[in-house]
């Protein structure tokens, strides 16, 4: 039963035909650790002619620039976490990078009817290198150079680079880091539950208040669908069921942009 509503829910979005009669990418976001890759996971089941593309924390950790210097060089994950106030700016310029690349590649083969990514360009901006300015690991000339070519390469993309919908994954900070601790990446050892607060906070302000000044005419009325996953639908089908069918009955027009996110917690999804 499963497939098959995967399956309409696919016709559907399809229906809505996307830009230039490519696939529809759609954008993911939540917050950190709050069970993204899970989600995406539970996506490709559902949705199998999705095309769902995951964050590169693998790059990160090795950048292959780095690749032959000592060991760990290269991982600017690491470097991050040891040093934000060195290594945001670099961060952001590498992460935005990546991200903007996916969202533009075309892969051979047959179109997929939607793309789903897991974090965007958007939340690049909007969640992490602003939160980094506000709290002083991104100096203002830093923060400035980086919204001027992020404002310049979007502009200048267009509807290339557009997307159609968020997908946002609450669930409580609190939540976020009992499952980073279960996660237990290296790098991530010395995360304090303030960091993940300010994340939710930025969340909160950019997809659910509106309350963010971004600055793209198409963000500002983007659909968002927002998805309680505070509670632990890895093992229990009927909540994987609800969330799937919350998925399936969005019609985010021809790009469904999920953005996968932490939040406190709402009774409901419901699209915004
Ligand atoms: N709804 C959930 N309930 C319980 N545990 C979860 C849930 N979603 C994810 N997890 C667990 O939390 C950890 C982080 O999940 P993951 O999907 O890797 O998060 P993200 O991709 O957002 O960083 C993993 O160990 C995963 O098994
Ligand atoms: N400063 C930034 N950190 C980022 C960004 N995108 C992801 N991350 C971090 C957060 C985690 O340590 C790791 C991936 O987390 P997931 O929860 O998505 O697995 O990378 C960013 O843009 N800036």
């Amino acid at each position: 039963p499963r497939a098959r509503a995967a399956a309409g829910a696919v016709s559907r979005v399809i229906g809505t035909s996307s830009a230039g009669g490519r696939d529809a990418p759609g954008g993911s976001g939540g917050g950190w650790a709050v069970g993204k890759s899970t989600f995406l996971r539970l996506l490709g089941r559902a949705f199998p002619e999705w095309r769902l593309v995951a964050e590169p924390v693998a790059q990160w950790q090795k950048v292959a620039a780095g690749a032959e210097e000592a060991p760990g060089s290269g991982n600017l994950l690491q470097r991050l976490y040891q040093e934000p106030s060195r290594w945001s700016f670099t961060f952001q310029t590498f992460s935005c990078l990546g991200r903007l690349k996916a969202q533009l590649e075309r892969p051979a083969g047959p179109a997929a009817p939607v793309r789903v990514f897991e974090r965007s360009v958007y939340s690049d901006r909007y969640v992490f290198a602003k939160n980094l300015f506000e709290t002083g690991h991104l100096d203002m000339l830093e923060w400035a150079i980086y919204q001027e070519w992020h404002s310049f390469l979007l502009q200048e993309l267009g509807d290339r680079a557009t997307l159609h919908g968020f997908l946002y994954l609450r669930a409580t900070p609190q939540r976020c880091l009992e499952r980073l601790w279960r996660r237990a990446r290296v790098e991530e050892r010395g995360v304090q539950l303030l960091y993940l607060q300010q994340l939710h906070m930025q969340h909160e302000h950019w997809l659910l208040e509106r309350r963010t000044k971004v600055h793209f005419a198409d963000m500002r009325h983007m659909p968002v669908l927002v998805l309680d996953v505070d509670g632990d639908f890895e093992q229990d089908a009927a909540m994987q069921d609800i969330l799937m069918a919350q998925v399936c009955g969005v019609h985010v027009g021809a790009l469904l942009w999920l953005e996968l996110e932490s939040a406190s917690i709402v009774p409901t999804s419901r699209l915004l």
